[in-house]
């Protein structure tokens, strides 16, 4: 079902769900499974799968140091897949401009289509580690609204280069990212959401927010959002603090502030397990407050450790 659907579905009660990101190649699939299994009693009505870009790796051989470009976390359809039948939950695989053609986009988006997966989440990506800026695949797009673009066009039957018969048209629904403290290339956040409004334009049906540990934010991007002509669902994306290192790595990764009263509570933890207690304190406290203005879906960015996802919705659904 899309995700547009489970939000009429709720009539106005908040959604849980969550986002997870693939194994390491090589790695075991139970270890996922472990983490996603004590989320499952609070019904998340859909489940994110993410897609990690290629980086570069650097093999000895024979005294010299060989760099190959490699994916470590390949398998997002096939990990949707799995777990779309094991679970009977709809997944939504993270596509992304970074790193493929057109071409593979497409073919990524059949197999969507023929797995029963009608829900995709249409990302630039970021840069490679190497890259400064992002730079677009040979033969790729430059802009998510351009992979929404080619999503609706595949809606209408329309394919990249064939002239073929179609009478089985997908019909993804589209979520794209929203950023309430503004995309880092961004001159302005009035500019940013230009450029959100021109995503949803190109056929976007909902926006996930990136993370953000300050309401008001969240508020005031919706508010504004709104007055800028976007109707559709906008889902306020959390991250619960883990570690404290994370006071330096957040705003760096994620080019967002950190409010005064969560910078002090975790500077004054012993450790990282108090971290954890305050970070999940203060995400509960977040979505109670979100979940009380009604809010369509609270989305967790869980990214493999599930216990302390598994707190915050204990309290608060
Ligand atoms: N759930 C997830 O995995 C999320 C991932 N991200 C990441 O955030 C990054 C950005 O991705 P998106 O927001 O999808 O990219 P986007 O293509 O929508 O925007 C990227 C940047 O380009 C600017 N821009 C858009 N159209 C433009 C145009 N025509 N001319 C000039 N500038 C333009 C935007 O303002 C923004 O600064 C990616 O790294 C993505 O992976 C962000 C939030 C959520
Ligand atoms: N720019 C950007 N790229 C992304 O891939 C991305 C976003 N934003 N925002 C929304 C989701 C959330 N994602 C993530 C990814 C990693 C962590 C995370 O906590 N990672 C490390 C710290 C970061 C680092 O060391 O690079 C951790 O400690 O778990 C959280 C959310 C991925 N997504």
């Amino acid at each position: 079902m899309k995700i547009t659907d489970h939000i009429k579905k709720a009539n106005g009660n908040t959604l849980f769900s969550f986002e997870i990101i693939p194994p390491k190649k090589g790695r075991n699939i139970e270890e996922l499974y472990n983490n996603i299994n004590p989320l499952m009693e609070f019904k998340p009505p859909f489940i994110d799968v993410t897609t990690s870009r290629e980086e570069y790796v650097y093999i000895k051989k024979e005294g010299l140091l060989d760099r190959k470009i490699t994916r470590m976390r390949p398998g997002t359809v096939g990990i949707c897949a799995a777990i779309k039948h094991k679970y009977d939950v709809d997944t939504v695989p993270h596509v992304l401009c970074g790193g493929f053609s057109k071409e593979e986009t497409e073919y990524l988006l059949v197999d969507c289509h023929y797995l029963g997966i009608e829900n995709v989440m249409a990302l630039r990506g970021d840069a490679m580690s190497h890259q400064k800026y992002f730079e677009a695949a040979k033969g790729g797009h430059q802009y998510a609204k351009d992979l929404v673009l080619q999503i609706q066009d595949l809606n209408r039957g329309q394919y990249l280069h064939d002239v073929i018969e179609v009478d089985d048209t997908s019909d993804f629904c589209i979520g794209v990212a929203g950023y309430p403290e503004k995309h880092i290339e961004a001159p302005s956040l009035q500019t940013d959401l230009k450029r959100l409004k021109e995503k949803v334009d190109a056929g976007a049906d909902y926006v996930v927010t990136q993370m953000f540990f300050d309401n008001k934010k969240y508020f005031d991007f919706v508010a504004a959002a709104k007055a800028e002509g976007i109707h559709v669902p906008i889902i306020p994306g959390i991250k619960p603090i883990a570690i404290k290192r994370h006071l330096q790595v957040l705003p760096q990764v994620f080019k967002i502030d950190l409010p005064e009263a969560l910078i002090k509570a975790v500077e004054d933890c012993k450790n990282n397990s108090e971290v954890r207690q305050v970070g999940v304190a203060w995400a509960i406290e977040q979505s109670k407050e979100l979940k009380k203005a009604s809010v369509p879906v609270l989305h967790y960015y869980s990214m493999g450790k599930s216990d302390n996802i598994k707190h915050i919705a204990s309290e608060v659904f």
